[in-house]
């Protein structure tokens, strides 16, 4: 049998710096980038446009199942495209991340988006991004790793992104939405997000985000050569 291309696992909640560590890793390695995230918030922006309640499993299950989306890496990162039209820019909005997070809470939605992300383990490696990737989508990963931060900087950090970004929005409202979406992340029935058992948990309050490239790159050289045969 082939051997399957090594996989990276780093999850965690929102504004730990998941996205920010994946590219910096993906980048230095030349591995493919799965931003599973980004595929929640498409979901959610279909349901959005084709008027499907968010609660509405069954419909739900089904757009997951047909999603018509496409991640094309150009000069200025991956552009997500969603039915034909750029949605790059729409899926970052708080509404959307909101939306995701409803949608990620059932488990018919979940089955369906499992083969999707698992195609993209592709030589010569790919470095995950998510809630679950650890523990549900890629169990076997080489090296694993949960990021996390205090809320309150988490807040901050997204605060100044969407700032930049120029979206209007306040850091109360961001704090309250951030910590609501942990809640319903961390206490659902399916794939909840938590730790994988052996995965390198890393707390960024305060950290540079070269020191934490710093600590998840001596955790990934290490352990990829433990997986490298004798
Ligand atoms: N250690 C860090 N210190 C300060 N800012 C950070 C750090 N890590 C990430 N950021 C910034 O915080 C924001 C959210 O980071 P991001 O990587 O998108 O988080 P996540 O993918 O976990 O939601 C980005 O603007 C990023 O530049
Ligand atoms: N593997 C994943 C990735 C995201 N999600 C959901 O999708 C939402 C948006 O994910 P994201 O990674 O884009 O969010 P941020 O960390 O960027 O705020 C999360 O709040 C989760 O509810 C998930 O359930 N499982």
């Amino acid at each position: 049998m082939p051997e399957q291309a090594p996989v990276i696992t780093i999850d965690g909640p929102s504004g730990a710096g998941k996205g920010t560590i994946c590219q910096l890793l993906a980048g230095r390695l030349g591995w493919h980038l799965l931003d599973s995230g980004a595929i929640y918030r498409v979901l959610a922006l279909a349901a959005l446009h084709h008027d499907v309640e968010l609660e509405n499993e069954d419909a739900l299950a089904l757009l997951a199942a047909h999603l018509d989306v496409q991640f094309n890496p150009s000069e200025d990162g991956v552009r997500v495209v969603l039915e034909g039209e750029d949605v790059s820019s729409d899926i970052r909005s708080q509404d959307c991340a909101n939306a995701a997070s409803k949608v990620a809470a059932l488990p018919r939605v979940r089955e369906a988006l499992l083969r999707r992300q698992r195609g993209f383990r592709q030589s010569p490696g790919l470095i995950a991004d998510g809630r679950d990737m650890g523990t549900v989508v890629f169990p076997q990963a080489e090296a694993k790793i949960f990021l996390t931060a205090s809320a309150e900087e988490r807040a901050e950090r997204r605060f100044a992104q969407l700032k930049e970004k120029g979206y209007d929005v306040s850091i109360d409202r961001l704090l309250v939405e951030i910590r609501e979406r942990d809640d319903r992340d961390a206490n659902r029935k399916v794939a909840p997000l938590k730790p994988a058992a052996d995965a390198l948990e890393v707390d960024t309050t305060g950290m540079a985000i070269d020191q934490v490239l710093d600590t998840v790159l001596s955790h990934v050289v290490k352990s990829l050569d433990q997986v490298k045969p004798a």
